[in-house]
């Protein structure tokens, strides 16, 4: 039985999303907006009282309330200590803004939520990507408005995005990369056992269902025993503003999947993930199987039994033989038995750290002279006896990465930042610890940018 299943990435890019509604939301915050100006015509509303007035009134979501405030702010209307005067141009411009972020919010959570395994979503449904002149404004706002909510002097009132959203359970939303069956969402179930996992496609895309609030946590593959580190979601940590809050070994055992009845002598090629085809490739090469690359394992199930290819084969887990109805004809088709990877869960906010349990500290940096900075930057854990888990190296040759820049008093803006090197490492300590903090002090003479991950319980594997 082929589902209909398309992660949000492959159905966003490989066709496009239309939404009704807009024109409501449109013209509702226009007319509120309408109204606070004339009535801010004619008194001087302080800026505060404007604002929250505005939070209030204009929007019924905890984000587009904030992104209501940001724009007023933003807006000449809202000089400091100037009573609220301003171009009304910039208002309207504002809520037609705030209105189709908005719109965009309501539209990807009811991708994510018909993406469900018990809704195939039928191919056939004309998706047409909603346009705005404001597309940029709102990619840009789409950034960690949910960080900024920390910020804001009282917690803001949720009025409830849709009556769906309010009926959705309480089961924790995590968001992983990949097809329902993909290793991703079994390590979201073991993160998390009693959540309600959403198949995201890309690994960008579960980044962004969080810092939009459609997702409570992300659940992502960081480096395999195997294949080693996964180096894109590394990048994505420092383009987004969240934090490590956890991590979960998970041992991978890949399957060879096929159309039923196919026996493994048929099979000339075999589709999986890059990372799961290169923890199979003595096998493959064993058999004269040609490997090719998919987003993930459980799409790659998917497209074989959508398609009928009785050539080919797929490498995803047990479950998603059942899923989409394939034979297996191979378990532990991995290479290696202890075959493990370990996947790291990000959150809004940081996990606050603890002494007393085992905990692990992510951090990445950047060094100027790269490795004659390195014995330096590595001395300030060895002199306190602090062991590193991991130490990676990222040379960027110049290549401008681009980061969310914590420090920048510009909200939320992304700068390109040119590194000669970057390393990422772990190490065993809480930086509630004495001993991590001045490690870190330390380090920060030394480094020319030092971006802590997050710090978080480890998981230590079952021996
Ligand atoms: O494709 C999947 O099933 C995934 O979850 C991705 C992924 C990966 O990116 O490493 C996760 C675990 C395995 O290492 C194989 C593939």
């Amino acid at each position: 039985m082929a589902l209909n299943h398309t992660p949000i990435a492959s159905m966003a890019s490989a066709e496009s999303i239309t939404f009704c509604g807009h024109s409501k939301f449109q013209l509702g915050a226009e007319s509120l907006f309408d109204s606070c100006f004339k009535l801010s015509k004619n008194e001087s509303f302080h800026r505060q009282e404007k604002s929250k007035m505005l939070v209030a009134a204009t929007c019924t979501t905890r984000e587009a309330q904030f992104a209501v405030r940001k724009a007023s702010v933003s807006t000449p209307i809202f000089k400091e200590t100037h009573p609220v005067g301003g171009h009304f141009a910039d208002w309207r411009s504002a809520s037609s803004t705030l209105t189709s972020k908005w719109v965009k919010q309501l539209e990807i959570e009811s991708i994510i939520r018909n993406l469900q395994p018990a809704n195939a979503v039928h191919s056939s449904s004309s998706l047409q990507l909603l346009k705005t002149g404001s597309g940029g404004c709102i990619a840009k706002m789409a950034l960690p408005i949910s960080r900024r909510l920390s910020d804001l002097p009282q917690p803001l009132s949720i009025n409830g995005l849709t009556a769906s959203r309010a009926k959705r359970s309480t089961a924790l939303r995590v968001a992983h990369p990949g097809a329902a069956g993909a290793h991703s969402e079994a390590a979201a179930n073991k993160a998390y056992p009693e959540c309600e996992s959403l198949p995201c496609g890309k690994f960008e895309v579960p980044f962004e269902a969080v810092e939009l609030c459609l997702a409570d946590r992300a659940v992502l593959p960081i480096e395999n025993s195997v294949g080693g580190s996964i180096h894109k979601n590394y990048d994505l940590l420092l383009q987004h503003r969240l934090h490590i809050v956890g991590e979960v070994q998970l041992p991978v055992r890949h399957c060879l999947l096929a159309i039923p009845g196919t026996t493994k002598k048929e099979l000339k090629r075999v589709l999986s993930h890059p990372q799961a085809l290169s923890q199979c490739e003595h096998n493959l090469s064993r058999l004269g199987m040609i490997p090719e690359a998919v987003n993930d394992t459980a799409a790659a199930a998917r497209l074989v039994a959508a398609n009928n290819l009785r050539d080919t084969g797929a490498i995803a887990s047990s479950r998603a033989a059942r899923l989409y109805g394939l034979d297996i004809v191979q378990s532990d088709f991995q290479d290696y038995s202890g075959n493990t990877t370990r996947f790291l869960m990000v959150a809004r906010e940081p996990v606050i750290p603890e002494t007393g349990r085992k905990s692990k500290t992510s951090i990445v940096i950047a060094l100027e002279n790269g490795s004659e900075d390195l014995f330096r930057a590595l001395a300030v854990f060895a002199l306190r006896n602090i062991n590193l888990t991991k130490i990676e190296s990222r040379p960027q040759r110049r290549k401008p990465l681009h980061v969310v820049d914590k420090d920048s008093k510009v909200e939320h803006c992304m700068t390109s930042k040119c590194f000669e090197y970057l390393f990422y490492i772990d190490f065993e300590a809480s930086m509630a610890e004495r001993q991590a903090q001045n490690a870190l002090k330390e380090l920060e003479e030394v480094a020319s940018f030092l971006r802590v991950l997050g710090c978080y319980p480890m998981d230590v594997p079952a021996i």
